[in-house]
């Protein structure tokens, strides 16, 4: 199988140089020159990597990889889809699009409906990857057929990836696990401590899993890489940028806007979703607020602490 990967941030050429080290890749980055991966610096792409800022270089791949921003992929595939039409193509970005609502599978499954889309998610930083460390990673999609040969394709020595059909499980655990991340940073920037992170944790997945299953997605999935093992990195770890966005939020500290963080588009979605279908969600609600600028922190733990008391 040929493998492309669009979009040269940290993500893609994570996975180009673990990838890479099996077969040919081709990378694709927008502007992108030379024989580098400009977001981790340090690393080297392997020579079987090809780097081309032509996506009508891509050849004939038959699979692709989408590893762009969450919004992003809209317009991208909005202007691109014909260059990949044939290819069996695999999202590999968390978060859901906040101009339709949609996650990623719906969005390519829309603009290129060949193929049902697949999702590669889990816990997994691009610096992690790329040094490669033991990492492994949900691989869905509805057709387990095709499901098998992308897992089979894309799992290394190093990266191992487990198969689901559960789609939609696995997107919205991905999404919703950096907006809990940004509450877990809020929490620990505010200096509120480690206990107040793992109930944050807990209840945020509590209504991770809410959500899910109102969308029609399998509890277990949930608990699986994809949802709580995701959660538990993010929410956890200095390498995550949605953390150490939400702690600078908490702390009152400014943040670098270029940087990625993937949470605050998606709490604002989520926050719409469950508003429309009357979900409770009320930690997406606060980090949706909190990043509008519409209550600080310190009114958003309020509101979270005096809720009315209930059954666990
Ligand atoms: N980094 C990580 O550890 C992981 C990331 N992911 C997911 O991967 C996805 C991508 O994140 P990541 O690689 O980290 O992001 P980065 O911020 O490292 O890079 C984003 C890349 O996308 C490009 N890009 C932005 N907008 C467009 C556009 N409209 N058209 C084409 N290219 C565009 C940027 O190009 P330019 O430089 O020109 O702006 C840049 O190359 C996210 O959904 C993220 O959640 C998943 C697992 C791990
Ligand atoms: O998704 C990730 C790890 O699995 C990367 O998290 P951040 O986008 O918060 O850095």
């Amino acid at each position: 199988m040929k493998v492309a990967i669009l979009g040269a941030g940290a993500f893609g050429a994570a996975l180009a140089v673990a990838l890479g080290r099996e077969g040919p890749v081709t990378l694709w980055g927008r502007g992108i020159s030379g024989h580098v991966a400009p977001r981790l610096p340090g690393v080297d792409l392997p020579e079987n990597v090809s780097v081309t800022a032509e996506i009508n270089n891509l050849g004939v791949p038959d699979v692709v990889l989408l590893a762009l921003p969450m919004q992003a992929l809209g317009g991208f595939l909005a202007q691109n889809a014909r260059a990949l039409r044939g290819a069996r193509l695999v999202a590999c970005c968390k978060g859901v699009d906040l101009a339709s609502g949609l996650g990623p599978t719906a969005l390519i499954a829309q603009a290129c409906p060949d193929h049902p889309p697949a999702i590669l998610t889990g816990p997994s930083f691009a610096a992690d990857i790329a040094r490669g460390l033991p990492t492994a990673l949900t691989l869905a999609c509805a057709d387990d057929a095709l499901g098998e040969s992308l897992q089979k394709r894309l799992s290394t020595s190093v990266l191992r990836l487990y198969r689901s059909t559960d789609v939609v499980g696995a997107e919205l655990g991905g999404a919703l696990k950096n907006v809990i991340a940004i509450a877990a940073g809020v929490v620990i920037g505010a200096g509120l401590g480690d206990s107040a992170r793992a109930a944050l944790m807990t209840r945020g997945y509590a209504e991770m899993v809410r959500l899910a299953l109102s969308f029609g997605a399998r509890a277990e999935t949930l608990a699986g890489l994809s949802g709580f093992g995701d959660l538990v990195l993010t929410c956890t770890s200095e390498q995550s940028r949605n953390f150490r966005f939400g702690r600078a939020l908490g702390a009152g500290q400014a943040f670098d806007a270029s940087v990625t963080v993937e949470g605050v588009a998606t709490a604002k979605a989520v926050s719409n979703i469950a508003e429309t279908k009357g979900i409770d969600m009320p930690v997406a609600s606060m980090v949706a607020a909190l990043t509008e600028g519409r209550i600080t922190h310190a009114q958003a733990i309020q509101a979270l602490m005096s809720r009315p008391l209930k059954q666990e």
